[in-house]
């Protein structure tokens, strides 16, 4: 590993993409507008990216539309489209350290998550549904001899793919990958907070040998773009990962537009049950640091919420401490700092109001610089209050003692969201019969993560809608099915 200071002086020579790729060319803004993104770190401006709005959105649209119907990607055999898109994925290995530093600086991310798991985590992704796309086979209906009934899957057109900012590079790898695989043409909007990674791969896609007008970029915020994308009437689908709030505006979009299908993935309020049975707390301490601050707490899917029996609350909450203590805070591009900045001066505000009022401050509690909070642990008497319910995003987690498994499960249950949820308990039964009641896309057992590339990711409740991100599951977000019903019975031959 280079040290810090190679970190610092490569990112400042990084080459930073500026204009939008859209029917294979770099472009501005058709009004020329620009906005700034800057360094969440040091607040210094990075780059000026287009500003686009609704007539560069019918552009990209266009020109989306026109290599879909041409059939220069859609109509390639899954074998040829999984060549290219392994391609991809090696041009992307190709340029690994250069795209991590890039997130870096444009994410506030550390750089040692951005080359140990944001990079690779997203070439795996592609690989993935690369490699899936020519092993997913078409149907039979169960018919008789004199009937032919075919279910084949059809790419569903033209794709709007709207993205957040708290992973730029692997949310966009989760959705490119089985978009791009099933033969969709896409239109990608990264948030504008983070697009420099977003930019960066739209170039190398050409390189790789995707055809112009199959990936287009365009950058800007959510009213001038993602709207107009929600609301297109030549887009076929929208997949969304974002706030709640947003991710209910594109339902909206599509139902008074062209009902285009929408999947969303969305916010969470994640819980954590830790039973008195677990036979290591400080493994269990370990994977709810992982869970509630890594990214920052930025992350979905992070553990907010954590219900432990209390007769190991206290034991729990030292070692929580003793955790939450070792996670580094600093600089991100020094490879030791686990904690950076948050995304924005906006978002840190938002999350250091929830540093007071209600609760007990366990350790953490610091505010600084305006861009960083510190790992935060916050007791709570009862299951009550803006700490619980609402969706904080940032490195802050809330515990709360219960008195058996069946309380925890309820209170777990007691939120709109239905992300994700874990359970520690050396118990193997209760733990299934636990998860089973757990209201959430995914539940891990004696764990923290989000599965691998092979598993669907989404939520219940208000989580989640219409579809799964990653697995199989995720293709189905971008096909059609088709039904051929044939006919065989005028043919009378006799047998
Ligand atoms: N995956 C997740 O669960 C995420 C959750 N959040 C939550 O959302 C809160 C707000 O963060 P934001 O960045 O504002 O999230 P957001 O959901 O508003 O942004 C996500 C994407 O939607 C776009 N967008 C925003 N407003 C839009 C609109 N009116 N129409 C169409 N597209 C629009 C944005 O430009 C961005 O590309 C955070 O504090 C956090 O709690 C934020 C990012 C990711
Ligand atoms: N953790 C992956 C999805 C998200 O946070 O947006």
């Amino acid at each position: 590993m280079l040290n810090k200071v190679d970190y610092k002086t490569q990112a400042k020579a990084l080459k930073l993409p500026t204009k939008m790729i859209v029917d294979g060319e770099a472009v501005t803004a058709l009004s020329g507008k620009t906005f700034p993104t800057l360094n969440p770190a040091t607040g210094e401006i990075l780059a000026e990216l287009p500003a686009a709005a609704s007539a560069d959105v019918d552009k990209a649209v266009a020109a989306a539309r026109r290599a879909f119907e041409d059939g220069r990607w859609s109509k390639l055999p899954p074998a040829s489209r999984k060549k290219v898109l392994l391609q991809l994925a090696a041009v992307i290995e190709d340029n690994a350290l250069e795209l991590a530093l890039m997130e870096s600086v444009d994410s506030g991310k550390t750089i040692n998550d951005c080359i140990n798991i944001d990079v690779p985590e997203a070439i795996n992704s592609l690989r993935w549904h690369a490699e899936a796309v020519d092993k997913i086979y078409d149907q039979v209906a169960p018919a008789n001899d004199a009937t032919l009934g075919l279910i084949v899957r059809e790419p569903i057109g033209v794709v709007g793919l709207v993205l957040p900012w708290n992973f730029p590079l692997l949310m966009l790898a989760w959705k490119i990958g089985p978009a791009l695989a099933a033969g969709c043409t896409i239109v990608v909007k990264p948030a504008e907070e983070t697009s420099l990674t977003t930019l960066r791969i739209a170039e190398l896609a050409l390189d790789a040998g995707i055809p112009a007008g199959v990936f287009n970029v365009l950058t800007g915020d959510g009213p001038d773009v993602g709207e107009p994308i929600g609301r297109h009437p030549d887009i076929d689908a929208v997949s969304f990962t974002g706030s709640t709030e947003t991710g209910r505006r594109f339902l909206k979009y599509s139902s008074e537009s062209n009902l285009k299908e929408v999947v969303l993935e969305m916010g969470g309020k994640n819980p954590c049950i830790v039973m008195d049975d677990v036979p290591d707390l400080d493994a269990v301490a370990a994977h709810i640091g992982n869970g509630a601050f890594w990214n920052m707490g930025q992350n979905c899917s992070a553990i907010s919420r954590v219900f432990v029996h209390n007769d190991v609350k206290d034991r729990l909450l030292e070692k929580l401490t003793v955790v939450a203590k070792s996670w580094t805070v600093g600089d991100p591009l020094d490879p030791e700092t686990r904690i950076g900045p948050l995304i924005s001066a906006t978002h840190f505000g938002k999350v250091s109001g929830y540093l007071g009022g209600e609760g007990r401050v366990v350790t953490g509690g610091k505010a600084f610089n305006g861009t960083t909070i510190e790992p935060t642990i916050m007791e709570f008497g009862q299951h009550d209050g803006k700490h619980v319910r609402q969706e904080i995003f940032g490195p802050i987690v809330s515990v709360v003692g219960v008195n058996s498994l069946a309380e925890a499960v309820s209170l777990a249950n007691q939120t709109e969201y239905g992300l994700a949820a874990s359970i520690f308990t050396a118990d193997g039964t209760r733990a299934l019969r636990a998860a089973r009641a757990l209201k959430a896309g995914t539940v891990t057992v004696n764990s923290y993560g989000e599965g691998d590339a092979s598993t669907p990711f989404g939520g219940y409740k208000q989580s989640g809608f219409g579809g799964r991100d990653k697995s199989l599951h995720a293709h189905d977000q971008y096909t059609q099915t088709k039904t051929l019903w044939i006919d065989l019975s005028g043919s009378n031959e006799g047998f």
